[in-house]
């Protein structure tokens, strides 16, 4: 048994406990408004994020920071991308020197380009061996119905990678291993974004050609990005880039797909997040991505454009007219 914290109750960091407790861990979740962290200990569920799924009683909730991460063996970060440098910078005094950081989060920093690995690294100084990320084609209301799937734990440290397979691996969730925590990561982070594309293709009544386009090349920008990065191209193909790519980009589920319909539809950026508490990281990250692209050399289109949707500097039209217009080249190179 791991003792675990997990800092974040919202729909992933709440579904992720299920599976964490699920494995036979003791598992301590964090929420930001005490009154919510009430609610879970008394009904065994979370109202606000996933209405009508009971929890293990091994999660409890609690507002008390200290509380929470006093002992924790492992520390799970599950709080918006753009908002984990704030919290962080608050909890690293509470950690343990040895404890395993775990991101669940799928984002790049505004400003810094920093991956979220990155941002653990330099706020708490903890070395490789101690960072670790899990993504992959893993839907929080899906996996807290405890319906079937994979995903990916990566950490440069392929022992401790093991480790976290053992202590996340239940009947319902199978986690495979990775070293390359740039090319998992940044593939988390950019799905998010072509997903936004493709909710886009929705919105404006385009048909499966259209999105499997939009999603095939996004995969090959990614790849792109991440190759130059120093990523390994597998992961691209694997759970974490293809898997979570199909996943997201074709549920109904998928913030980042439905927040992309939308603009399709005609609303502004600010309409939409001003419609719903949840997270799209789409919407901030593909400002961030586009600017490491930027930064890299390298040119990845389908972010860029959704850059300019986002920012109301262009229309949805314009944009499929923009990407299907560009210069014709080979499809490999
Ligand atoms: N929901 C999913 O299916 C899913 C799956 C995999 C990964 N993720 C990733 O996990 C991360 C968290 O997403 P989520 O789905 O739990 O989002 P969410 O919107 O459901 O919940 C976000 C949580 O963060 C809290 N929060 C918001 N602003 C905060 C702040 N300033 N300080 C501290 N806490 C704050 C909210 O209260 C809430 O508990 C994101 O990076 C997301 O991309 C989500
Ligand atoms: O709802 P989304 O768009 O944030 O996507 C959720 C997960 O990242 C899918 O793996």
């Amino acid at each position: 048994m791991v003792t675990t914290a997990v800092m974040g109750a919202g729909s992933w960091g709440t579904a992720f406990s299920i599976v964490v407790a699920d494995a036979g861990n003791e598992v301590r979740l964090w929420g930001r408004r005490e009154e919510l962290c009430e609610v879970i200990n008394r009904t065994h569920e979370n109202p606000d994020y996933l209405p009508g799924i009971q929890l293990p009683e091994t999660v409890v909730a609690s507002h008390d920071e200290a509380e929470i991460l006093r002992d924790a063996q492992v520390v799970v970060l599950a709080v918006p991308s753009q908002q984990l440098r704030e919290n962080l910078t608050r909890w690293a005094p509470m950690l343990r020197d040895d404890a395993v950081l775990v991101s669940l989060m799928k984002g790049v920093e505004l400003g810094t380009h920093k991956r979220m690995t990155e941002v653990i690294a330099e706020i708490t100084g903890a070395g490789p061996e101690r960072i670790a990320v899990v993504t992959g084609p893993n839907l929080a209301k899906e996996i807290a119905r405890r319906e079937p799937a994979a995903s990916v734990v990566a950490c440069e440290d392929a022992g401790v990678a093991g480790f976290l397979q053992k202590w996340c691996h239940t009947e319902s969730f199978r986690p495979y291993t990775n070293t390359d925590v740039i090319g998992s990561e940044l593939s988390g982070a950019t799905k998010n974004v072509i997903a936004l594309a493709v909710g886009v293709c929705d919105g404006l009544g385009y048909g499966d050609n259209s999105k499997a386009s939009v999603i095939t090349r996004g995969l090959a920008e990614t790849t792109r990005l991440g190759v130059r990065m120093g990523a390994d191209p597998m992961t691209f193909a694997g759970l974490a880039g293809l898997g979570d790519l199909v996943a997201t980009c074709s549920s109904p589920l998928s913030r980042n797909r439905t927040f992309g319909q939308k603009l399709g539809e005609g609303m502004s950026a600010a309409q939409v997040a001003e419609q719903t508490r949840q997270v799209a990281e789409g919407a901030k990250s593909c400002t961030s991505i586009a600017e490491l692209a930027s930064l890299h050399g390298v040119d990845m289109p389908i972010v860029e454009h959704v850059r300019t949707l986002v920012n109301d500097e262009m229309t949805p039209d314009e944009l499929v007219a923009a990407l299907i217009s560009r210069e014709a080249k080979p499809e490999i190179r």
